[in-house]
């Protein structure tokens, strides 16, 4: 079997606040393989955004090892695409502009890679829009192409639909499906959404809070395109609620102090 792309061995991580020692996460670990989606879902404060942010290495104050590609992660860099839940664009760039950012428009082989995002996001006729005139659901996807441009290992996507709304969601969705299958890129997205979790991936990573900690990992074999009404989705879901509640009664235990 190959070497998984993404490898987090006994990744733990504790940060110091004015209440004390806080474990963020603890003995984390995940092999992920190229080309796979992964989702991480669990309640809020179980360590979701800090272990996005390990993979990133925009965080490398901690315990374990994470390497990609074989290496050890020990900074952020353009091999790590990150997508925050609000797009971030220049808003004095044209979408082309904010795609190509540091990069010239002038040069051949920027332009044609340009060209081909604005296709696959599905933004072809915006390329001289600003991101004023954008709707948010499409500034989203000009913050996707903009991070694919660097070809990057992974793409880590911190709740990027959460600011949208159902309907857009759900076409964004599709699009990101589409995006990936298209790309191939390996995909680590963050979610407070099941239904996400479980339409987006080949594996839904469940974490438990305090300390932050993997409960469960659920693999979703289901055929693409999905359909969030079938029998087979619903039984998944199912599942993953069933964990959820797990994580509530082991929440309540402990806070009981039995
Ligand atoms: N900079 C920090 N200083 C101190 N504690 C922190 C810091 N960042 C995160 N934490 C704590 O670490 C734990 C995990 O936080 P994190 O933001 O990763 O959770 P999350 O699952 O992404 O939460 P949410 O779903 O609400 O965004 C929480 O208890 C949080 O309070």
């Amino acid at each position: 079997m190959s070497e998984p792309l993404l490898k987090l061995e006994y990744v733990n991580k504790t940060f110091q606040s004015s209440k004390g020692a806080v474990q963020a996460l603890h003995n984390i670990q995940l092999h992920v393989k190229e080309g796979e989606f992964i989702t991480v879902i669990g309640p809020s404060g179980c360590g979701k955004s800090t272990l996005l942010k390990i993979i990133a290495g925009l965080d490398v104050q901690h315990t374990g090892e994470v390497r990609l590609g074989g290496q050890v992660i020990q900074g952020p860099g353009i091999d790590k695409g990150f997508i925050f839940q609000e797009p971030r664009l220049f808003p004095w760039l044209t979408v082309e502009k904010n795609i190509a950012a540091d990069l010239s428009l002038r040069d051949p082989e920027v332009r044609k890679k340009v060209d081909e995002l604005i296709e696959l996001v599905r933004l072809d006729g915006f390329q001289k829009s600003f991101p004023r005139e954008l709707s948010g659901g499409m500034a989203q996807r000009v913050a996707i192409a903009r991070a694919l441009l660097r070809n990057p290992k992974v793409l880590l996507l911190d709740e990027p639909f959460g600011a949208l709304d159902a309907f857009t969601r759900t076409h964004m969705q599709e699009v990101l499906i589409d995006i990936w299958q298209k790309n191939k890129t390996t995909m680590i997205f963050v979610t407070h959404d099941i239904d996400e979790a479980i339409y987006l991936a080949n594996r839904v990573v469940i974490l438990k809070p305090r300390p932050g900690a993997i409960r469960n990992i659920v693999p979703i074999d289901l055929p693409i395109p999905r359909k969030k009404t079938t029998t087979s989705f619903q039984e998944l879901r199912l599942k993953v609620l069933n964990e959820f509640e797990k994580i509530e009664e082991l929440e309540l235990i402990d806070s009981s102090g039995i």
